[in-house]
């Protein structure tokens, strides 16, 4: 039997055997929030609230001792003024309901009450103000000490600690947990403020009649069950919702950056990208919707059972009463310390629920501060000069998250006053090998030396003084064009260095142009700078490589955005900046290889071939020799020259 093929169009993946695209979703590698938001349980928040108090009073200690003193003192006077509070109330109401009518000898005798009562009621609302305005003093502080610690922890790690899966995804989340930072303290005043309130009610209740305290934890359960239950369950949606608007947050960057705004209009990418984040949109609603609705029934039915036991209290207090156990005016205290306690629960587990969900976020802080401090830069003391010679020996490197070696096996040397260049395909090692050699990287096997040392027992700050490298993706520092050159390291010679080095990699052309020469800010325009092009840019990464007074310089496809005049003026002036550098050169141009000393060819991370320009292109069945066809013979150019042709690499002859 035949059957008649489908246009394309209508071919489904699963008809051509083929899987649906992968759904965009933010992935945290070893998320353990959802599990742990999902053993979240009334005992566990209780015994998990006085760790995290404990920890934010802690972190307040670090940054202002003094306002954590005043901050618990002032709790501590609040609670005690309300108790005092509470107790003036039996003492105001007492002599006022002795009789029918009010006389003023029961006005005078509960005057005293009354003062104690509204001094009270006035030094408590000081002692509010002075909370808040402490715990807003600390607050930013704790913030801005979380996030040192974070910076500090994160600037300090190997580049290679990157290379973790998930490393940055965690960073984020430690991220996020310097942002609520800001936030603990504040809730566990409110918590404190709460705690205060509710013991000194619950005090005050005690002394009106013994039984009334066990009833009074019997009336609040309830509520307090529910509070703890719908703030499990709204805390679980927003983490389920959490890698959603993540995703709305990267759309919405997609959709308005400036980067990719003129791609997102020729490419009318604008309904795809909004349907993308209505969908995901629709999903948090769904998700909140769903929450919302079940912690409301949770409410509701903790509220009905709250108010049947507080029904219950009230019958037993009536019942106090009657049998003369407790006085009228009792009753009028133990009815407004009642509510008090209910407050006080009310705020301790509303603010615990969301101190709770602010300790997750505090974990991953600490969490990643222990990562990166796993990789503290700790390598050796030695302290290198620029080195005369660097040498890979039997260099095997493997990225953590790869499943083969990115470098294997390599030997090579470079010498102060050569040109090395590293050639290969696409994903062969090269980048790797000149991270490597300029000790970014340390190697799994084999060591790299600088002047015989080995790199891990190097002080790897002071190799880096060493060392100027150009990546294939250089910053542009929002920063002077003076800076963006010097990178704000101290320079001898003054603007006349700068100027040297901008010479020699073109970039003074760029400055000539700028509105204010090296003073000019580099930075986007809504930052007050002016805007470079790329090749621009590119040329100012070169002036910074060759400012820097190292041994060893590192250029990536230094020439990638250049034109063809400057990338000339670069590989023209190579030689005379190799003199006192050893110079590795990664490239895909082989044209411009034509100037290294030696070129050195990469597949799949090893050695395949090592020689001069010459000695390489005489290979007639070697892949620098194929490359070199492949990236000269084009339709329509003039077909590749051959080894013995003299215009085969007239840099090269005209360079050396
Ligand atoms: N951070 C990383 N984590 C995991 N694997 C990586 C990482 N960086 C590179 N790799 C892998 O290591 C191998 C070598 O990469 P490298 O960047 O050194 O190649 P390259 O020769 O410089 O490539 P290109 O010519 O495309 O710049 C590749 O297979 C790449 O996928």
């Amino acid at each position: 039997m035949t059957t008649t093929p489908k246009p394309a169009s209508q071919v489904t993946p699963a008809a051509e055997g083929q899987s649906a695209d992968e759904e965009l979703r933010f992935v945290i590698p070893g998320d353990r929030r959802i599990e742990a938001a999902n053993a979240i349980t009334s005992r566990s928040m209780a015994r998990r609230l006085p760790q995290l108090i404990g920890r934010a009073l802690a972190l307040g200690w670090q940054v202002d001792r003094a306002a954590v003193i005043a901050l618990l003192v002032v709790q501590v006077l609040s609670g005690v003024l309300e108790a005092f509070g509470l107790m003036a109330t039996t003492g105001v109401i007492k002599p006022l309901i002795a009789s029918q009518q009010i006389s003023r000898e029961q006005v005078l005798e509960a005057a005293p009450s009354l003062a104690v009562l509204t001094g009270a009621i006035g030094l408590r609302a000081l002692l509010g103000i002075a909370a808040t305005s402490l715990s807003s003093r600390l607050a930013p502080r704790i913030s801005r000490e979380a996030e040192l610690e974070l910076l500090d922890a994160a600037t300090q790690a190997e580049l290679a600690a990157y290379d973790n899966p998930g490393y940055n995804d965690r960073w984020d989340a430690a991220d996020r947990g310097v942002e609520v930072s800001r936030d603990l303290l504040t809730e566990v005043q409110y918590i404190l403020a709460a705690s205060a309130s509710l013991i000194a009610s619950a005090c005050v209740l005690a002394t009106v009649h013994a039984a009334l305290l066990p009833l009074l934890i019997l009336a609040a359960l309830p509520k307090g069950l529910a509070g703890v239950r719908a703030a499990r369950i709204n805390y679980i949606a927003s983490l389920a919702t959490s890698k959603d608007r993540r995703l709305l947050g990267m759309l919405r960057w997609y959709m308005v950056d400036k980067q990719t705004a003129d791609q997102v209009r020729s490419g009318t990418m604008a309904p795809f990208l909004l349907s993308k984040y209505r969908k995901a949109g629709a999903r948090i609603d769904k998700t909140t919707d769903q929450a919302t609705w079940r912690a409301a029934r949770v409410s509701l039915v903790g509220g009905a059972a709250g108010g049947l036991a507080h029904a219950v209290v009230w019958v037993a207090l009536a019942l106090l009463v009657s049998a003369g156990q407790i006085t009228v005016a009792a009753l009028g205290t133990a009815f407004l310390a009642l509510g008090r306690v209910s407050a006080g629960l009310d705020g301790i587990v509303g603010y615990g629920a969301r101190l709770f969900r602010t300790g997750m976020y505090l974990d991953d802080w600490a969490d990643f501060i222990d990562e990166a401090g796993g990789h503290r830069i700790n390598r050796g003391p030695k302290k290198p000069t620029g080195p005369v010679v660097v040498r890979a020996e039997n260099v095997t490197f493997q990225y953590p998250s790869a499943d083969h070696p990115a470098v294997s096996n390599v030997s090579l040397e470079v010498r102060r006053g050569e040109v090395v260049a590293l050639v290969g395909e696409n994903g062969s090692g090269k980048t790797t090998l000149s991270k490597l050699l300029s000790a970014l990287y340390l190697p799994d096997h084999g060591a790299i030396t600088w002047d015989d040392i080995d790199t891990r027992e190097v002080d790897a700050h002071a190799a880096w003084q060493q060392v100027a490298v150009v990546p294939q993706s250089y910053a542009n520092w929002p920063l002077s064009a003076r800076e963006n050159i010097t990178l704000g390291q101290p320079t001898h010679g003054g603007d006349a260095t700068v100027l040297a080095a901008a010479h020699a990699a073109g970039a003074d052309e760029v400055i000539d142009q700028l509105r204010s020469g090296l003073d000019t800010l580099l930075a986007k325009e809504w930052w007050g700078g002016q805007e470079l092009s790329g090749g621009q840019w590119q040329r100012i990464a070169l002036a910074r490589a060759f400012h820097r007074p190292a041994g060893l310089l590192v250029l990536d496809e230094p020439t990638a955005a250049l034109d063809p005049r400057a990338e000339h003026r670069i590989f023209t002036g190579l030689r005379r900046l190799a003199a006192d550098r050893a110079v590795v050169l990664v490239t895909h141009r082989l044209t411009n290889v034509a100037i290294a000393d030696r070129i050195v060819v990469l597949n799949k991370g090893h050695v395949i071939q090592d020689g001069t320009f010459d000695e390489l292109l005489a290979q007639h069945d070697g892949l620098f020799r194929e490359l070199w066809t492949l990236q000269n013979e084009r339709p329509g150019r003039i077909p590749a020259p051959t080894a013995s042709d003299e215009t085969l690499s007239p840099d090269r002859h005209a360079l050396s």
